[in-house]
């Protein structure tokens, strides 16, 4: 993945492809939807075919039943069963336009129903596809991308494919006939006259070509700010609250603004490019109908024009103006069809760039899986830096660290840090905000892989292992716990789909949330809103708990999991997780130092290295950052020495720095 280090453009990076994308999309998922493609071609060939006829019976009945000029004669009808009288022959070109326009319009149903099918039965295909891509992606992809951009791509731009299938290729297939089966037709009945009609041709196609250069970066341009405006909108409805509370609804209304009038300009510029495009044909089109009539209507009333030779009665003429007109105008509905094509185009780029973009926390095809887990965890001279993108570091004069990989990173959140918990001791992680706690842990359940070193399982190097083994051997409470729309109930047993109620109810328990969730309006079914809104941050957080105890892990893994709640509840689910833990192998941040102080060993980070390990008791009588965070926390301000003070605010100016960048 290559994203772009400001973010701005990170759809349009990431999603960047060669072009021929959309055909390669259309024949990947029409693979099992050919019957459909089938019926929806032969039958517009079909109704293609069944529409010559109209003008070919009228040109016949003229020249036949009124002018008597020349014999009804038609292919495939033998002469005994055509009527003799003008008015039997009247009847009979009646009856068989009639017919005609009922096969007709049989043939078009059954071609849209062909083609409809094919192409909504590949939309869906793609979405769910694209999804599930989506969702394999790293965390650091979701970490460049924008929401709204990402939906933009799954939404519209899937949409906008489905409706150049439906439409597009139909239309195409349709010229294609028309061209082909008129273009014939016309030179059969008269070669010359043809060529006048066709003189068009190449002037339709050079405008065309013409069209498509100058509208397909517009196009290009056009989807990445409808993407834009998307991730703004999106942005905007997830960040509700702050805009109230910061009351910036001006200031929001400002840059939506800015956001929509970025895609205004890029939709009206390609929509001017587009209309005066459509007339520029139709007049092209219509010079060609008139030379045409021109040149046929002196023939008939003249003979041919020098240097021209052969006869044209009016029937024929009749009958070869009407199919001019089927020939040229749809001409000039090629137009249509080519812009819809650039707009699909466009969209086909970034659908094919989210089902193709590369992956690095990937298994391995030979993974190994994990029947029986010890829980022994092993950190090895583990250094990691996020993904800055690809130019980052070039500007930017600090320190940066190089990864294997060969893409740039950000500077290293951890530096060679080692460690080892054995199977059922617990390691407390402190230190100060932005030391690199929640990124030590989230490399053992590979959110994201390490740039140098190891994190072992069991011995065994995670990347080697089965991604699903690990992450049910590995239950990962985070720092703000992501409660999905549903009840409270599909919420605890989210990942262990199969629990009971009963299981629910003790796993809550045990999270100290069984007597709040009962106090709910619907108890267990109470719906928690988006994101669970509906509840407070310690609520969520119990929940999340009770995730985890029912999931019952092998290695837990707590990133602050008690920090939203009171230190009464903080002293019930102590106890409860005090219980859990005693057995299986505990990684715990925390902020609050007592929540680790009986930890078998605390590390102490800062700035992404351990700066001190031990016991709680080992780590007063170092005396260093340690006992005087210790000294905070028990309100102790005035016994702490002036280097903590110096030490703290350069850490704070430090981090900011690193945030801003
Ligand atoms: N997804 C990310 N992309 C880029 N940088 C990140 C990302 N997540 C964290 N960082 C940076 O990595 C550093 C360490 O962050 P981390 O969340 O691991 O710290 P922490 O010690 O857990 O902090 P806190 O106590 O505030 O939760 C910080 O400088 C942070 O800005």
């Amino acid at each position: 993945m290559v994203a772009d280090v400001s973010g701005t453009d990170s759809v349009e990076t990431t999603l960047r492809s060669d072009g021929t994308s959309m055909w390669r999309l259309y024949a990947e998922y029409g693979r099992d939807n050919v019957a459909n493609a089938v019926l929806g071609a032969v039958m517009t060939l079909l109704s293609r075919f069944v529409g010559l006829a109209p003008p070919l019976l009228l040109g016949l009945a003229i020249d036949a039943a009124l002018l008597r000029t020349r014999p009804f004669s038609l292919p495939f009808v033998s002469e005994a069963s055509v009527p003799t009288t003008p008015a039997g022959l009247v009847w009979l070109t009646v009856s068989l336009l009639v017919a005609a326009t009922l096969v007709g319009a049989g043939a078009s149903w059954l071609q849209n129903y062909g083609w409809n099918q094919f192409a909504q039965n590949i939309q869906h295909a793609l979405r769910v596809d694209a999804y599930e891509r989506l969702q394999l992606q790293d965390r650091a992809f979701f970490d460049q991308s924008r929401t709204g951009e990402l939906l933009s791509v799954l939404n519209n731009d899937v949409n906008q494919l489905e409706s150049f299938l439906t439409d597009g290729v139909s239309s195409m297939l349709r010229l294609v006939a028309l061209v082909l089966g008129v273009g014939v037709v016309l030179a059969a009945l008269n070669v010359w006259l043809a060529l006048v009609t066709m003189a068009a041709v190449p002037v339709l196609a050079v405008f065309t070509l013409l069209f498509v250069r100058r509208v397909q970066p517009k196009y290009a341009r056009m989807r990445r700010r409808v993407g834009e405006l998307n991730a703004r909108l999106e942005n905007n409805v997830g960040g509700i609250e702050v805009i109230k509370t910061e009351h910036a609804e001006s200031y929001e209304v400002g840059r939506v603004r800015e956001a929509s009038r970025a895609y205004y300009d890029a939709n009206w510029d390609a929509i001017r490019t587009r209309i005066t495009f459509f007339p520029g044909l139709a007049v092209i089109s219509g010079l060609s109908f008139a030379a045409t009539f021109a040149v046929g209507a002196f023939w008939v009333l003249n003979g041919p024009p020098t240097p021209l030779s052969g006869t044209l009665s009016p029937g024929e003429f009749v009958t070869f103006m009407l199919y001019t007109q089927q020939f040229i105008w749809p001409l000039a509905q090629f137009g249509q069809i080519v812009n819809n094509y650039q707009r699909a185009k466009a969209s086909s780029e970034r659908v094919y760039g989210v089902l193709r973009s590369e992956r690095t926390v990937t298994e391995r095809p030979d993974a190994l899986t994990l029947s029986e887990v010890a829980g022994r965890v092993d950190y090895e001279d583990v250094t990691f830096g996020y993904d800055g993108g690809e130019d980052a570091g070039a500007d930017v004069g600090t320190e940066w660290h190089d990864a294997t990989d060969g893409r740039t990173r950000s500077p290293a959140v951890l530096r060679d840090v080692s460690f080892s918990a054995a199977p059922g001791h617990t390691v407390g992680v402190v230190g100060p905000t932005g030391s690199g706690k929640s990124t030590l842990v989230k490399l053992l359940v590979r959110l994201y892989d390490p740039d140098e070193g190891t994190v072992r399982l069991d011995g065994h190097d995670v990347r080697d292992l089965s991604l699903s083994d690990l992450r049910r051997a590995v239950g990962y409470v985070s720092q703000e716990p992501f409660l999905f729309y549903g009840t409270v109930r599909e919420n605890v047993a989210y990942g262990t789909f199969d629990a009971t109620d009963e299981d629910v109810e003790t796993a809550a328990r045990r999270a100290a949330a069984h007597e709040f969730i009962e106090n709910l309006p619907d108890g267990y079914d109470t719906l928690v809103g988006e994101r669970g809104v509906k509840l407070s941050g310690g609520q969520r957080q119990r929940i999340a708990l009770a995730r985890t105890f029912l999931k019952d892990p092998d290695v837990l893994v707590l990133d602050e999991a008690t920090s939203h709640v009171d230190t009464e509840t903080e002293a019930i689910i102590r106890r409860s997780l005090d219980r859990f833990a005693a057995d299986r192998t505990t990684v715990a941040i925390a902020h609050r130092l007592s929540t680790v102080k009986d930890a078998d060993e605390i590390l102490v980070l800062d700035g992404g290295r351990i700066v001190e390990r031990g016991t709680h008791e080992e780590l007063l009588v170092e005396d260093g950052l340690y006992a005087n965070l210790w000294r905070v926390q028990a309100g102790d301000i005035d016994d702490l020495p002036e280097s903590f003070f110096e030490e703290a605010i350069a850490r704070r100016a430090t981090v900011e720095s690193d945030r801003s960048e």
